[in-house]
């Protein structure tokens, strides 16, 4: 490491060589009203990677279409789960970031944690500007989904590398890609359902529930499905689950394409038309609860298995800032530090 005080008195340089990691996630609107929520989706939903229909259609219907109608009605949706410290993907995510940064340095590792989001605020490219004059030139990236996708994950690295190109200096880089079968992971999973059976019992049906995505994206070679049927495999049998005892569904469609499925809502709907009448959700895509977990699961799915002649049912809370998931991100980035 270089050790200079102050900056250097030749070149005027800053002190460099120390390690930063850099926690992100997807974003979401600065404030629940539909200007914002507008610009949020704008930027999200002109990505290539999110969606992959030829550029010139997309962006006709994107902006003739899309963008009149939706801002309004999500910003709505938002209004409804918005608390005191603002959205509640960024009110967790910036309890995961310091308390990341607490627990490195109680196991004694001097890095800062710094938190970016894909789409919004904070920025990737202003965050890493901020490393940058921070003397950060060896980054860690902990994109913040379990299971890679290129919507997600491979956006990330697209963020940071667009970035990158107008550095001179381009920094070392450690690109955790996946971690949808890390021991930690799975082992956190599988605690937070066995103390939710603990509370009120083993339901009749525990349903898996994941992000969705086009069935395209998975035959053009995208892992994220496999990755989710790992995940779903890892943990039920750390549960000692039977086959009967759960179901992997996915959710969050969006467009008129085939998604993967079988559908969540669907899947609720018609368990509980069978009778299986007492149900627990959980959301392993979302390293933090959000608009898709408190609003989509916890209020209108719910709506739709009640109606369907549902008695009970539980929404298991995404990891979150719980202890388990914390350590779990120490042990992801530890290596690199
Ligand atoms: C349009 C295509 C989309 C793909 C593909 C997709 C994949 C994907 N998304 C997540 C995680 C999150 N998505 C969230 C919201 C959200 N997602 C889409 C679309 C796609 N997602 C939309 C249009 C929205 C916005 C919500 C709305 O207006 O209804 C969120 C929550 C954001 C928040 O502010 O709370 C997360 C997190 C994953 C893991 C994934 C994987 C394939
Ligand atoms: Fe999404
Ligand atoms: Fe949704």
């Amino acid at each position: 490491m270089y050790k200079f005080s102050g900056l250097d008195k030749k070149t005027g340089h800053q002190p460099r060589g120390k390690k930063g990691v850099l926690l992100m996630n997807l974003g979401t609107p600065d404030e629940a009203t539909t200007p914002s929520v507008r610009r949020y989706l704008a930027e999200f939903l002109s990505d290539p990677r999110v969606v992959e229909i030829p550029r010139l259609v997309w962006l006709v219907i994107l902006h003739g279409i899309i963008l009149r109608v939706r801002p309004a009605k999500s910003a709505a949706l938002y209004k409804e789960i918005w608390t005191d410290g603002g959205s509640p993907l960024m009110d967790i995510s910036k309890k995961q970031q310091a308390k990341l940064q607490q627990q490195l340095s109680d196991d004694g590792i001097n890095s800062n944690v710094y938190l970016a989001m894909r789409y919004g605020n904070p920025s990737t490219a202003s965050t890493l500007q901020a490393m940058h004059k921070d003397g950060v030139d060896d980054i860690t990236v902990l994109p913040l989904y379990p299971q890679y996708a290129a919507p997600t994950t491979g956006t990330v690295f697209d963020a940071i590398a667009r970035e990158l190109m107008k550095w001179r200096f381009v920094p070392s880089l450690h690109f955790i890609n996946t971690y949808h079968d890390n021991d930690d992971y799975i082992t956190a999973l599988a605690e937070s359902i066995e103390k939710d059976f603990a509370v009120n019992g083993k339901p009749k049906k525990l349903v898996m529930s994941f992000h969705g995505m086009p069935e395209r994206n998975l035959q053009l070679g995208d892992p994220y499905y496999c990755f989710c049927a790992k995940t779903t495999r890892l943990v039920t049998e750390k549960l000692g689950l039977s086959n009967d005892d759960y179901v992997m569904t996915f959710q969050s469609r969006f467009g008129k394409a085939k998604w993967l499925g079988p559908y969540t809502d669907a899947t609720i709907e018609s368990l509980a038309k069978d009778g299986i009448d007492d149900i627990a959700v959980i959301c392993p895509a979302f390293s933090a609860d959000c608009l898709e977990t408190l609003e989509e699961i916890q209020g209108e799915n719910r709506e739709v298995f009640e109606e369907a002649g549902g008695k009970s049912f539980r929404y298991i809370a995404a990891l979150n800032d719980d202890d388990a998931h914390i350590k779990m991100m120490a042990g992801l980035v530890k290596p690199y530090l």
